[in-house]
């Protein structure tokens, strides 16, 4: 009799969950349920109160919602049985954090603070801690702390300690009310589980936490701040769990919430990229998988632990127990041609695409694809939403350079995808410079899924094959694996997460392979953007800086003319 696991993975826009089965890693069923509240960026739910520059949030009953629909929707759909289904895991992006009461209850659900910004989840991409995260770097390398190496040499203002100390900077109520401040990933573990465990990649890869040398030490919070001197154990204390571990078992009440059975195995949380490492079937070093959607992650294993500027951060079983996890990123990928379609389109082509049949995005790549490589004289800079690797810097921002009166968006679009590609071959070069070895690259997500195009302009300017994963949910594979692993073989799953790796993971059989004489051509055009990558972000000028200090200074005057 076949037994089953399932895999939640909580996206940016909405969370899926997808029946797996154990032994041929066959997706027997899918659901997906879109955010009710959305990514929040411009006001909270109750419609008044606005959010400033650079916010971003969630609210925490959709991820409940997600549980409650997905999970009985799959059941149904594949007419199994809950007594089939023998475990569960989670993943989500990250650093996605939200301050709890003892309780376990979301700040921005009590009636005392459910009108304040601070209260609600910080998704990954809430870039308004940049300040804190320029602080916390000068006190850093001032004091010569030894974690800064560990993360390319800068803390980003995606992680933990910047939004805590952001927090406790604009909202000390907030904070002093705050028992724990926690991943939206292992919140949701602990709503099923009842207890509260933090999984050893967020905390290695967002919390500055280290198998070995555990949180920076007081002194160095003191430095931060005097208020910050006791966070870990004040807001951080919970235990740290490795992944690949049991969290717990579905409690009566989570159980009756999402139909599956009291007792049923649950794995401790994990990440969206991360965890789609295993489910790709990548268990040894030399590998690069791109997991490629709102954002791009670029995940390898290693065996040693290296030094890697500008990488995000190198975390002993981050990914795989026994192994070092590198992880890099592109903060903007599918956000960039979002942007692109929502504002430069004109109306023509969206006509154009509604006849065809097809969305904007794919008739721009139709159209692309018929340009030659170099033809529109473009090129762009990939930091429509900051740069994540290997600059580590929210505040720069999207360049556009070479554009005529007869420029057009198909153009643009693909020179878009290009800047996508060439700011993932500078992350590669990273690696290889610092003898972290790249010897194959492997792609995920909805982009590798749905846009040819552009996998075969990542092989031509990576100069390197691409596989492709087989699941159109990876992420949730991946989960739904660390649930069987959770289960164990003694319940029908596995010992550990190599063992569900080898039977449960699937490659697409097409490879894209470089185009020699496009690759060439990209050679060229790689030379000249990393003359303006290091020209606009290592601070030759500061002209992107100035622009964002000008534009501060002259929102904070229109809101003081607005309250007087
Ligand atoms: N054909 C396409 N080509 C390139 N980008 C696309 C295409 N279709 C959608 N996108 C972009 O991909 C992103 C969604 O990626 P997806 O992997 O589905 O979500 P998520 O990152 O939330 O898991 C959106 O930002 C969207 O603009
Ligand atoms: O940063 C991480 C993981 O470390 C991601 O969760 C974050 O980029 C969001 O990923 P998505 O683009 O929503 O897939």
């Amino acid at each position: 009799m076949a037994k089953y696991s399932i895999g939640v993975d909580y996206g940016t826009q909405s969370g899926r969950a997808v029946l797996v089965e154990i032994g041929t890693g066959k997706e027997v069923a899918t659901a997906v349920k879109p955010y009710t509240h959305g990514v929040m960026d411009e006001f909270l739910p109750n419609g008044k109160t606005k959010l400033e520059n650079d916010w971003a949030l969630q609210h925490p009953t959709d991820y409940i919602e997600v549980l409650e629909t997905t999970i009985p929707d799959v059941l149904n759909q594949a007419k199994i049985s809950a007594d089939d289904v023998i475990g569960i895991g989670i993943d989500f992006t990250a650093c996605t954090v939200l301050p709890i009461n003892t309780y376990g209850t979301p700040l921005c659900l009590t009636e005392e603070f459910k009108d304040h910004p601070h209260s609600f989840v910080k998704l990954w991409k809430h870039h308004a801690a940049q300040d804190e995260a320029n602080r916390l770097n000068e006190i850093a390398e001032a004091r010569g702390e030894k974690f800064l190496q560990r993360y390319g040499g800068k803390i980003s203002s995606e992680w933990l300690v910047p939004k805590l100390w952001q927090i406790l900077n604009e909202a000390p109520e907030i904070y002093a009310a705050t028992d724990q401040f926690v991943e939206a990933t292992d919140w949701v573990i602990y709503q099923l589980t009842g207890d509260l465990k933090r999984n050893s990649c967020t905390a290695g890869y967002k919390a500055i936490w280290h198998k070995q040398d555990g949180y920076p030490s007081q002194e160095f919070f003191k430095a931060l701040d005097e208020r910050l001197e006791n966070v870990v154990e004040e807001k951080l204390a919970s235990e740290i769990v490795p992944i690949g571990s049991k969290a717990g078992e579905l409690t009566e009440q989570a159980a009756k919430l999402i139909g599956l059975n009291p007792g049923t195995a649950v794995a401790i949380a994990n990440v969206d990229a991360h965890v789609a490492v295993p489910a790709v079937g990548i268990t040894e070093p030399g590998k690069l998988l791109m997991i490629m959607g709102t954002s791009t992650c670029h995940i390898l294993l290693g065996d040693e632990e290296k030094v890697v500027p500008g990488m995000c951060g190198v975390v002993e079983d981050g990914v795989i127990p026994g192994l070092m996890g590198y992880e890099a990123g592109q903060s903007c990928v599918g956000d960039h041609f979002e942007w692109f379609t929502e504002n430069c389109v004109p109306a023509s082509y969206y006509e154009e695409a509604e006849a065809k049949g097809v969305n904007i995005h794919v008739l721009l790549t139709e159209k692309a694809a018929q340009l030659q490589v170099g033809e529109s004289g473009l090129i762009a800079l990939d930091w429509w939403n900051g740069n994540r690797s290997t600059l580590v810097d929210a505040d720069l921002t999207g360049v556009l350079l070479g554009a005529t009166l007869l420029t057009k968006p198909e153009e643009i679009y693909r020179a878009l995808i290009e800047a996508t590609a060439y700011g993932t071959r500078t992350i590669v070069e990273a690696f290889r410079n610092s003898g972290v070895p790249i010897n194959e690259v492997y792609a995920c997500g909805g982009i590798a899924e749905k846009n040819a195009l552009m996998m075969q302009i990542y092989s031509d300017v990576l100069k390197m094959d691409i596989k492709i994963s087989a699941s159109s949910q990876t992420p949730a594979l991946g989960s739904a694996m660390f649930g069987a692993v959770a289960a164990g073989k003694e319940r029908g799953g596995y010992d550990d997460i190599k063992d569900a790796s080898k039977e449960m993971a699937r490659l697409k059989d097409d490879i894209y392979q470089p185009k020699q004489q496009n690759a060439q051509i990209y050679d060229q055009l790689f030379a000249e953007y990393a003359r303006l990558y290091d020209y606009f972000g290592r601070g030759e000028n500061n002209v992107m800086k100035n622009l964002k200090k000008i534009k501060k200074a002259s929102v904070s005057q229109v809101k003081s003319e607005i309250t007087q």
